[in-house]
């Protein structure tokens, strides 16, 4: 049986912040579904690769397809219409709305999540319907960012560093999600430094260090390969 065609597919992306030459011809694949997660220390580049795709960061070379169409030059209100969309680090929900609001405020695009679903899916977002974003926890603003992402109805989802300072229940009530994402059929690109959490979803692992993918390792490979990937994470 042939692999089907990528999903994503990035190649021999440089990318710069003004005079400073961040990412060095990296090269990465996201398949239809698939759960791939860029792990490496802080600063690496996985989250400027994130923001290369989504085409916040313009300043890159290479090149970048989504569903066998070229993005590299495409603003990053229209690389997200054609299906991408990327929850940042900081999580983005708008801390002076309500959490229905912030869930009202994009409004749901043919395939995206309804707001019946969304609430659904996370109960504690119709609980917490009335409070401002800024008195949400963590846990809770993370769930708002990517329902709010997911009623556009994206086809790949970007993800830097979910389980970010969140307490462990709350990391695999986030894993949870992720993998009921998957068995909808949506890929997943991650940005994580927890490697119990990203070796739980991914199915597959590009490592990060100084710009550059220096290894890639498979969902079988980990255990035979944890030492390696720590040696990699470690300061
Ligand atoms: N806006 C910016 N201007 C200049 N340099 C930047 C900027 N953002 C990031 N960098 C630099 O680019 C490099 C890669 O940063 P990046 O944020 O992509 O790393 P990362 O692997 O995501 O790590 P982290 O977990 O710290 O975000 C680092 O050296 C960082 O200092």
């Amino acid at each position: 049986m042939s692999t089907p065609a990528p999903l994503l597919d990035v190649r021999n992306l440089d990318a710069y912040y003004g005079q400073s030459h961040v990412l060095r011809g990296v090269n990465l694949h996201v398949q239809p579904g698939e759960v791939v997660s860029l792990i490496g220390r802080n600063g690496a580049g996985k989250t400027t690769t994130l923001k290369s795709v989504m085409g916040v960061l313009r300043s890159r070379t290479g090149q970048i397809r989504f569903a066998g169409q070229d993005i590299t030059r495409l603003p990053s209100h229209r690389v997200a219409a054609r299906g991408l969309a990327w929850v940042p680090e900081e999580r983005a929900v708008m801390s002076t709305l309500t959490v229905r609001e912030n869930l009202e405020l994009p409004p749901a695009r043919p395939g995206g999540w309804s707001l019946e679903r969304a609430l659904e899916a996370f109960p504690v977002l119709r609980e917490r319907g009335h409070h401002p974003g800024s008195k949400l926890s963590g846990g809770e603003q993370q769930m708002l960012a990517m329902v709010r992402v997911l009623r556009a109805g994206p086809r790949l989802l970007l993800l830097d560093e979910p389980s970010e300072g969140l307490a462990p229940v709350i990391v695999r009530r986030i894993g949870d999600i992720i993998e009921s994402l998957r068995a909808d059929g949506m890929a997943v690109l991650l940005v994580e430094q927890n490697l119990r959490f990203a070796s739980r979803l991914a199915d597959r692992h590009y490592v990060f260090v100084d710009g550059q993918v220096v290894d890639e390792v498979a969902r079988d490979e980990v255990g035979a390969r944890h030492g390696d990937l720590l040696k990699y994470l470690s300061v």
